[in-house]
């Protein structure tokens, strides 16, 4: 038999799959990494760590699989999107890496659009926001001009992974398009973003597509890990991208839903110029000459991590999704807005923060837990109700990450979104997207479709159900107030938050 291995370098830790030719998944490892937050919206995090962790993770996969390495044909990745990892003339990383969830840099977000004005989002297809890496290279270059002095190029998570284990030096088109630095429709860097910002165009590494080949192991990696210097090494792409392959998201009219540490709602394009107007992100998708439109809720899973982290310690997901289901939908007149990191989609707005409205003294955990899911699941329609808005029809999702773990919650997904909620039959999560580049990569299928057919099943189907449907949609439309409601109180208390 023969295999693929797929790594997701995600926010909270790696992930490796074993796959086999037919589908199978063999193994998986994953272990966690921290994250480093010096101040309130700083969030950073160790490239080292990445390679020591994966290297580990790797390890593990190899000696519990014990498949001879030698069937092992290809490796490729999926990586947390955005982060800046700034190298020096000898590849080295100049700080800490900045990433996806840092909203440091709203000051350069501001100078993108005075220099740019409408040129941006006909080129790069996508508004200046916080988490993107172009606004994270001018906050270097403006606050910590030695680390930008001593940088020579920039990647990003997934492509600083892959060069350590590699030594070979690229970005995929995929997760270069969450730069703001691509021509998205023409699939070059943009020398009139870099020349209006004063960039030189030599900081781009250079550009590959997702199923590429980009050499193989190094002798010292392939030693620690028990791979084979044989074993070809494939681009990879942005986690986004990847969880849309390995939930067969490969056409127009697939629509996505992932609940992980952000959320997004996710719909394939193969039209290059469909213009959302930067309302949702626009980005090239893993597969060769596709694109996706995208919707993104900054802290999704991670808003009920975090209330399971402050409030309910103690309890299992499983625990707090079973006193989530003795809720009625509603969860009693308690309404959450996710905004715990700030938001992205359909508010850009860095300092907004969340609120519970309407607490009341009967209220148990067991609303607080419906009232934080409903919050999140809320913020998502808000992304379906902009795709509808441009003329998409959405009647099926398929639901992915760890919000797609739960009855509840899938069955919640269905009930707000008015479409079917569909649950994969054995979910990887973009560390499978990454698998399946890999096998295309390999020349085990002649196009990703075939891969997907071979790789991919659909299990469990929620339908929405009238009364719930019904009393969502009166409640999204209380929610969608609360934004507007809130903002400038919100932006009275900044001067009281942590580190301010
Ligand atoms: N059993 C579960 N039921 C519902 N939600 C869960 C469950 N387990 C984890 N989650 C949610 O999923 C999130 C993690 O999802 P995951 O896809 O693993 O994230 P990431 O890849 O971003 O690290 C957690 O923050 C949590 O909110
Ligand atoms: O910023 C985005 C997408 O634009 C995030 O989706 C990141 O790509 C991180 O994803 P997770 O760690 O939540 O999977």
């Amino acid at each position: 038999m023969k295999y693929v291995i797929g790594i997701d370098l995600g926010t909270s830790s790696v992930k490796t799959v074993l796959v086999s030719r037919e589908g199978e998944v063999c193994h998986e490892a994953s272990r966690e990494y921290p994250l480093i937050q010096l101040q309130s919206g700083y969030s950073e995090q160790d490239p080292e760590e990445w390679v020591r962790q994966t290297k580990l993770c790797l390890k593990d996969l190899l000696l519990r699989a014990a498949v001879p390495p030698e069937s092992i044909e290809g490796i490729s990745f999926s990586g947390q999107m955005h982060g800046l990892v700034l190298l020096d003339e000898e590849h080295r990383p100049v700080r800490h890496a900045i990433l996806w969830n840092d909203t440091r840099t709203t000051a350069q977000c501001r100078e993108i659009e005075a220099k740019l004005g409408d040129r941006l989002l006909a080129i790069a297809k996508n508004p200046a926001l916080e988490g993107f890496t172009l606004p994270k290279l001018l906050w270097v270059r403006d606050r910590e001009p030695e680390c930008f002095r001593r940088a020579v190029t920039f990647v990003l998570p997934k492509d600083y992974l892959r060069y350590r284990l590699t030594g070979q030096l690229h970005m995929d088109y995929s997760d270069a398009a969450g730069t703001l630095l691509l021509d998205v429709g023409s699939k070059r860097w943009s020398e009139t973003i870099c020349d209006s910002l004063g960039l030189p165009p030599s900081l781009c590494p250079p550009l590959i597509e997702s199923h590429a080949c980009v050499g193989h192991l190094l002798p010292g990696i392939a030693q620690e890990t028990g791979l084979l210097t044989d074993t070809r090494v494939f681009a990879g792409g942005a986690d986004n991208a990847c969880g849309a392959v390995g939930a067969g998201i490969l056409s127009p009219g697939e629509t996505l839903c992932s609940i992980g540490t952000s959320g997004v709602i996710l719909s394939c394009e193969t039209n290059r110029d469909a213009d959302y107007q930067g309302r949702l992100h626009f980005f090239n998708h893993a597969k060769p000459d596709a694109y996706y439109a995208m919707g993104v809720t900054l802290a999704a899973g991670y808003s009920l991590s975090w209330f399971k982290n402050n409030f309910a310690a103690n309890e299992s997901f499983g625990a707090l999704m079973k006193l989530a289901e003795s809720v009625p939908p509603g969860a009693n007149g308690l309404l959450f807005t996710p905004y715990v990191a700030g938001e992205r989609t359909p508010h850009a707005d860095s300092l907004i923060r969340g609120s519970f409205i309407g607490m009341d003294s009967a209220h148990t955990k067991a609303d607080f837990v419906r009232a934080v899911m409903e919050g999140i699941t809320f913020s998502l329609h808000e992304s379906v109700k902009l795709m509808r808005a441009g003329g998409k029809t959405i009647d099926t999702v398929v639901s992915i990450g760890g919000g797609a773990k739960s009855e509840v919650w899938l069955q919640m997904q269905a009930d707000i979104f008015d479409a079917a909620v569909v649950k994969l039959g054995s979910e990887q999560g973009p560390a499978m997207g990454a698998a399946m580049l890999a096998a295309y990569g390999c020349g085990w299928f002649a196009t990703m479709e075939e891969c997907a057919a071979r790789f991919i099943t659909r299990s469990n189907r929620y339908e929405p159900r009238p009364e719930a449907r019904e009393k969502y949609a009166r409640l999204f439309d209380i929610y969608q107030e609360v934004y507007g409601a809130t903002k400038s109180l919100n932006a009275r208390l900044l001067p009281f938050r942590r580190g301010r």
